[in-house]
């Protein structure tokens, strides 16, 4: 049998001038793992104490994946707007889940994406991450995601034209301002971001009246912002303006390079072109069966799928995408990977397996396989990247 492999793939570090890693660990909580090799992990993301500017350029993790099945990953399903919000509801009901607690996981799985895709930026990056945050909820998914970004080490503004008087709202940007992130309430025009974080409107936005204020005029500037200083667009749970079902009806041209979508796609997602992450590692089998909608499988403890390689895996392409894409499409590849392996298993005599769990009926861990395909198409990815660019 296969053991699991643990790989780390890079431990915590820092940059000049930042306090030393033992500085850095204060009380809070303390996860120890003993294992073949001890090792000790001190949880303090959320003391607010870091230092701003302070990069923590990559952060521990392991890739062993869960006992999820992995074929999952090709059919994460899509919601439309009225399932979004009674699945939403639900959680909120039966398993008695509160907004708050929803909220901190999913803003924690927007701060991992974001997080990822600044590591991946080009070495001149600033780290600094503008958050533009909406009257709803999906503006306090922003806040939160704020909020932690800033404990990992980047910089990140708000902008908050309209804030709640909720007292979870009040409290939320409080939180953000103990972490000296800059609350304001409109776009500044002479600063520079690497990243937009477009956390405006979700699964609520009403596409039949158009565009209120001061949301129009934040959304314009933020499309200004991402052509004038070449910053990445990354949008929480739906692009802002697009019909949550139809996508882009409204003529915004609002075009985001990077999707974050929470829980499950939702039908416009169907729409977006550019790379995609799906986070919400919080619904319950009963209610994610319910709504028609299967998690991709996440590595380890992590909030959101890392690699780039699981980006196509979550789109359930057309029948048409698949022809044009072909060559690019991974979750092709990776079924036609699953496809040899099973032809093998068949050579020894042995039937299909289940891939129910991590094993096949042979022992071989399924989890530490997918994990390693990963990675190497990841390399492919960043190769093919160089090639495309030089
Ligand atoms: N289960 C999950 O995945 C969770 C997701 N979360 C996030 O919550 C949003 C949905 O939040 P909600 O408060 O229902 O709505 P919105 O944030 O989309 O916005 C409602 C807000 O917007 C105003 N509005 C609507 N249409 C317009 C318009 N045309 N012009 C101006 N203003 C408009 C409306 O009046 C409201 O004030 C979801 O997408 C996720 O991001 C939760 O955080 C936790 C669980
Ligand atoms: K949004």
């Amino acid at each position: 049998m296969v053991p699991v492999k643990r790989i780390i793939l890079a431990t915590c570090s820092f940059i000049p001038h930042a306090p030393k890693a033992t500085s850095f660990i204060p009380q809070l909580t303390t996860i120890s793992l003993i294992a073949s090799t001890r090792r000790h992990f001190v949880a303090s993301s959320l003391l607010a104490s870091t230092t701003r500017g302070q990069v923590c350029s990559s952060i521990t993790r392991t890739v062993s994946l869960s006992a999820t099945d992995s074929t999952m990953a090709f059919e994460t399903g899509y919601l439309n707007a009225k399932d979004a919000a009674a699945l939403d509801a639900e959680l909120m009901s039966t398993p008695g889940f509160s907004l708050e607690q929803l909220m901190e996981l999913a803003g924690l799985a927007v701060a991992e994406a974001v997080y990822q895709v600044n590591s991946e930026n080009n070495k001149e990056s600033t780290n600094r991450v503008l958050v533009v945050c909406g009257p709803g909820n999906n503006g306090g998914d922003g806040l939160v995601a704020a909020r932690h970004l800033v404990h990992f080490g980047l910089e990140a503004d708000i902008v908050y034209p309209k804030p709640s008087s909720k007292q979870h709202f009040i409290n939320l940007v409080k939180q953000c301002e103990d972490m000296n992130i800059p609350v304001m309430s409109e776009i500044p025009s002479d600063k520079k971001y690497d990243i937009i974080v477009d956390s405006i409107f979700g699964f609520s936005f009403d596409s039949t009246s158009t565009i209120r204020e001061p949301f129009a005029t934040a959304i314009k500037d933020m499309i200004r912002l991402q052509k004038d200083q070449n910053a990445t667009m990354i949008s929480v749970d739906v692009p802002s303006g697009w019909d949550v079902d139809g996508g882009d009806l409204t003529g915004e041209n609002f075009s985001p390079e990077v999707l974050i979508s929470l829980t499950a796609p939702k039908m416009s997602a169907k729409k977006f072109k550019g790379r995609h992450f799906v986070g919400g590692r919080f619904l319950p089998p009963a209610i994610a069966e319910k709504y028609g909608v299967k998690m991709p499988p996440y590595p380890g403890v992590q909030q959101m799928p890392p690699y780039p390689g699981l980006r196509h895996c979550m789109e359930v392409p057309s029948v048409d995408d698949v022809h044009d894409q072909e060559e690019e499409d991974w979750a092709v590849q990776y079924q036609a990977y699953l496809d040899e392996k099973d032809a093998m298993l068949n050579e020894d005599g042995e039937d299909v397996p289940s891939r129910q769990g991590n094993k096949s009926p042979q022992g071989e861990d399924w989890a530490v396989q997918y994990a390693e395909y990963c990675i190497e198409k990841e390399k492919e990815f960043f190769q093919y990247n160089q090639i495309k660019e030089s």
